[in-house]
């Protein structure tokens, strides 16, 4: 980072300062004043220089902004959707733009070129998260990874779950359970087919049966759904409400975050919700806990780590110079289920919406998948590498509906400068990758669902690891999602199996354009209608059947 002493204007001023001191000294020696005078003299003018650097800082200009109101600042301008509000704004004020949200100083940024001086040049500043008043109030959410502050617990817990749940290693390990949960549904999928021909059905319903057993089976070796809602346990349906409910509440704008003095009053509710939920939550962590300390201590030594509780249960037994402690294990599941599963269910029920509506690109994605695999089989992981056409259509719906499309928020914890503005500490950033993604001076047609534009062109090479600015939906620098690799795999894969398994048609009387492709409003953006599709089986009825029946 550069020092404020390389800045001209700054070493210019201490040049002077340091001239009329030299200067006082020599008159000083020579009138022959006494000490106390010469050491008021000095303190006098080292304060000039810090006058004067003040007020050079101070004069200096905030990035532009729209004309505020008072007290609001100008939250009154952000509707429903706020990246899309965002995105407007910076239309007129600039990629680098000042919001004052009630009384919290905010940073937008919607250019790749700005996105990546951030992250060039300041990412540490910016690597902070919010303190929000949900995070207070569900406490243990913020001692796990994604809410707390980058000290040696978030490097440790960091390391913990990249090494444990993520390496390829670990990656290769799960495979056989992704394999079992995804042949689960096709084989649902095929028996709704026979049973209902030519009904729709939710996809997205689907979809969070398949993820959400995945990642609970990884975290805590429980599988909690099955396909039929009234048919689930007790457990699952608590289970079910408590994580929707906590996304939702985690992904509301609580108006005392922006306006601390209406702490008191409790607007909307959203302080009473939470304050009941919690108890709930912890109820199910302990839960889980509990079973499998007991069989820990049952098994004893003998025992080996079946998941990422055992992994991180481990770790706590062992100690170390940075323990791990309950609060901690209870917060990387929260992380793990929140951060794991809205997500994919987004972007997968945008590319088949996208696919629905164009159903020339959907044939180019069926044919990709019948010449890689045949109709002969099932799509295998190690197909994924092969089906570029899929990946490309991964891509750009990631680039159209970014389904975190501020990402996480960050705060600074010091001033910096961010294109020629002053940025003061405690500034909120939120990087619009929405916005980024529609930016007519990088994307040709940047509205218009094209594929091919990741295939050959200026983008064949940009991937969604973090080194691209103009896409990057898992975010960068070291608040980058750690998860990215495991998200990524298993879009493609659950889309590829979908697709080469069924045809899919759109609900009878509903024609391709008048699919409501509107978000729906929160931290993640599904669609705001769930997408409704209609599977037909295009494979031989045995490759559906499970290997017990
Ligand atoms: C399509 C899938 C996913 C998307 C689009 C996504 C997106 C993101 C984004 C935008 C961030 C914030 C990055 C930043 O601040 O720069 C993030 C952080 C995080 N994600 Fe993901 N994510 C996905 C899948 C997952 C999965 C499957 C898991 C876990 C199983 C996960 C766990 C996390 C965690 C723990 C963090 C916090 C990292 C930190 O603060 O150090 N994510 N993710």
């Amino acid at each position: 980072m550069a020092s404020l002493w390389d800045n001209p204007h700054v070493s210019q001023l201490r040049s002077h300062a340091m001239e009329i001191l030299d200067y006082m000294r020599a008159e000083l020696e020579a009138s022959k004043l006494g000490l106390n005078w010469t050491l008021a003299l000095i303190v006098l003018l080292s304060i000039i220089p810090a006058i004067l650097l003040h007020r050079w800082w101070s004069g200096r200009k905030l990035p532009p902004s729209p004309p505020a109101w008072p007290i609001l600042g100008h939250l009154h301008l952000l509707g429903t959707h706020a990246h899309e509000s965002m995105a407007q704004l910076s239309q007129k004020y600039g990629p680098v733009m000042y919001l004052k949200l009630g009384s919290q100083d905010s940073l937008i940024i919607s250019s790749p070129e700005h996105a990546k001086e951030i992250f060039k040049n300041h990412d540490l500043i910016f690597s902070e998260r919010p303190k929000l008043i949900v995070l207070d109030l569900l406490v243990t959410n913020k001692q796990g990874i994604s809410f707390q502050s980058m000290n040696p617990s978030w490097r440790n817990l960091r390391k913990i779950f990249t090494m444990e749940m993520l390496s390829p290693k670990r990656l290769q390990e799960w495979q056989p359970i992704r394999a079992r949960e995804l042949n689960h549904m096709l084989s649902s999928l095929f028996e709704y087919s026979e049973k209902h021909p030519n009904c729709p059905l939710e996809v997205k319903a689907k979809l969070w049966v398949l993820t959400t057993n995945i990642t609970s089976i990884m975290l805590v070796s429980k599988k909690y759904f099955s396909d039929e809602y009234e048919k689930e346990s007790d457990e699952a349906k608590e289970f079910k409400y408590v994580m929707e409910e906590m996304l939702h509440l985690v992904g509301s704008i609580f108006p005392a975050d922006c306006l601390p003095f209406l702490k008191w009053f409790d607007l909307g509710g959203f302080e009473k919700r939470t304050k009941i939920l919690y108890p709930r939550f912890q109820n199910i962590l302990t839960e889980i806990l509990k079973e499998r300390r007991a069989k820990r201590k049952e098994v004893g030594e003998a025992y080996v780590d079946v998941d990422l509780v055992d992994v991180l249960l481990t770790h706590q037994e062992k100690g170390g110079d940075v323990p791990v402690t309950e609060g901690n294990i209870r917060g990387v599941v929260w992380d793990a289920f929140a951060g794991g599963t809205d997500t994919q269910l987004t972007v997968m029920e945008w590319v088949m919406a996208h696919l629905l509506k164009d159903q020339r690109t959907m044939e180019m994605v069926k044919s990709e998948l019948d010449s890689v695999v045949g109709k002969e089989r099932k799509v295998e992981e190690s197909d994924i590498p092969n089906l570029k056409f899929l990946e490309a259509v991964v891509k750009e719906t990631f680039r159209l509906h970014p389904p975190v499309p501020l990402l996480v928020p960050r705060e600074s914890t010091h001033a910096c400068d961010v294109a020629g503005y002053v940025v003061p500490a405690g500034t909120r950033l939120f990087v619009n990758v929405y916005a980024i993604g529609r930016d007519a001076r990088v994307w040709e047609d940047p509205l218009q669902f094209k594929p091919q534009r990741f295939l050959d062109g200026s983008r064949k090479h940009v991937d969604l690891y973090g080194q691209y600015p103009e896409l990057m939906p898992f975010g960068t620098g070291r608040r980058i999602c750690p998860a990215a690799n495991m998200g990524l795999l298993q879009v493609c894969m659950f889309m590829a199996s979908m697709i080469h398994a069924f045809d899919w048609s759109l609900p009878e009387g509903i024609h391709p354009d008048d699919l409501d492709m509107t978000e729906a409003a929160g931290i993640t953006t599904p669609m705001a209608t769930p997408l409704q599709a209609v599977p037909t089986p295009r494979l031989p009825a045995h490759l559906y059947r499970l290997p017990s029946s």
